[in-house]
């Protein structure tokens, strides 16, 4: 079951900590730039939502309104004008913006979700590191680079962290923060504060290769790929198997086309090079197959199955 008590509730936290972060820019406004931004403006946040492509943005704030529509649904059921309330309240704290040099200008907290390439993540940051105040921290929502390889670009190297949030956004209750080599105590205290003011609930990371969870998940769904592969059993038998044995939400096949085969992919790739001896990152023909025919999974409308075009 959904909890959105967790929201609710953080409405009204304010700690100490919770109160250092009030403006917050979004950088990267697809899928998860989108949801962090709507996470943040829930809780009380002033957000500007960065992208290059203004179109990207149109079509962000749609789908921001449309969630916290269902979000309000939820937590306003009995009460259906606070909800209204709630949901144009909450947009009206989203700004959208298309240079991130002059949004991240009044910034508390910089969030970063970008495309995930290293030089173009240093490419942001150094600009970003030039221009904004001093007490301004940075985070990456990076799946799969080092934080403290991205941070190198940074003079802050004390104001830098992982924030690394789970798709989809509004519903997934986890935060992974990422302490960096040299990411200060007061900034760690700063983004778990935040984290928790976001409604999530956060665990502590060192700066290791998919943090907790994608280092878990991803050589799952690498196997399921190689299962299904070798012809072991169909695609929806190993999802069935996996929902019905293992009570997972969604089955492993149906999850790598929800996150994007070209994300997993990319993941695998990454750290095959990085850490060749490990078998589990292997490249898997069938997985590169998909990608290259632009199979990429639920955003294409093809990957494992099929989907009806967004
Ligand atoms: C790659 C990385 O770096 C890290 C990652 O993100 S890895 C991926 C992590 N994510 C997962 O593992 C997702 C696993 N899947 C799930 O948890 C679920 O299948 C799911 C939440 C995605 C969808 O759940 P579902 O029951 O199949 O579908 P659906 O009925 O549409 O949604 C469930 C609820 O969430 C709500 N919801 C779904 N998406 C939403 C969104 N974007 N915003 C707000 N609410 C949303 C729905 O309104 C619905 O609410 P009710 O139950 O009250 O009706
Ligand atoms: N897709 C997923 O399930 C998850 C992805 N992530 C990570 O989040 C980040 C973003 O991923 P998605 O949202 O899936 O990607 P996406 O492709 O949906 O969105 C990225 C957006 O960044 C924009 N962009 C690219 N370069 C930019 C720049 N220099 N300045 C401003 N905007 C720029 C693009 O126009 C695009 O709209 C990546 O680092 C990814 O690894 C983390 C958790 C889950």
């Amino acid at each position: 079951m959904i909890q959105f008590g967790v929201i609710a509730r953080n409405f009204s936290s304010s700690s100490a900590v919770q109160s250092a972060i009030k403006n917050v820019t979004v950088i990267g406004g697809g899928l998860m730039g989108s949801g962090i931004a709507q996470v943040s403006a829930q809780a009380g946040q002033n957000v500007i939502l960065v992208d290059l492509s203004s179109d990207v943005l149109a079509k962000s704030q749609k789908s921001i309104g449309n969630n916290l529509g269902r979000v309000a649904k939820k937590i306003y059921k009995d009460n259906p004008k606070e909800g209204e309330k709630f949901v144009s309240e909450s947009m009206a704290r989203i700004k959208t913006a298309t240079d991130p040099v002059s949004a991240s200008q009044g910034a508390d907290l910089v969030v970063e979700a970008i495309v995930e390439n290293m030089d173009i993540k240093h490419q942001l940051f150094k600009k970003l590191d030039a221009a904004a105040p001093n007490h301004t921290i940075f985070a990456s929502n990076t799946s799969s680079l080092s934080i403290n390889e991205i941070a190198a670009a940074v003079k802050r190297k004390d104001k830098f962290g992982g924030l690394h949030f789970f798709n989809p956004v509004p519903v997934m209750r986890l935060l992974e923060v990422v302490k960096g080599a040299e990411t200060s105590t007061a900034t760690y205290e700063t983004m778990m504060a935040w984290g928790k003011g976001v409604g999530k609930t956060c665990i502590t990371c060192k700066d290791t290769p998919g943090f907790v969870v994608n280092r878990l998940l991803v050589p799952y769904i690498a196997e399921a790929i190689r299962l299904f592969e070798r012809g072991d059993a169909s695609a929806r038998d190993i999802d069935i198997a996996m929902k019905l044995g293992a009570g997972y939400p969604m089955g492993p096949l149906e999850l790598a086309d929800y996150v994007g085969l070209d994300t997993n992919k990319f993941i695998l790739d990454g750290w095959h090079k990085k850490y060749p001896q490990e078998t589990l990152f292997n490249p898997i023909p069938l997985l590169n197959k998909l990608v290259s025919e632009g199979k990429l999974g639920v955003k294409t409308g093809e990957g494992f199955y099929k989907y009806e075009k967004k």
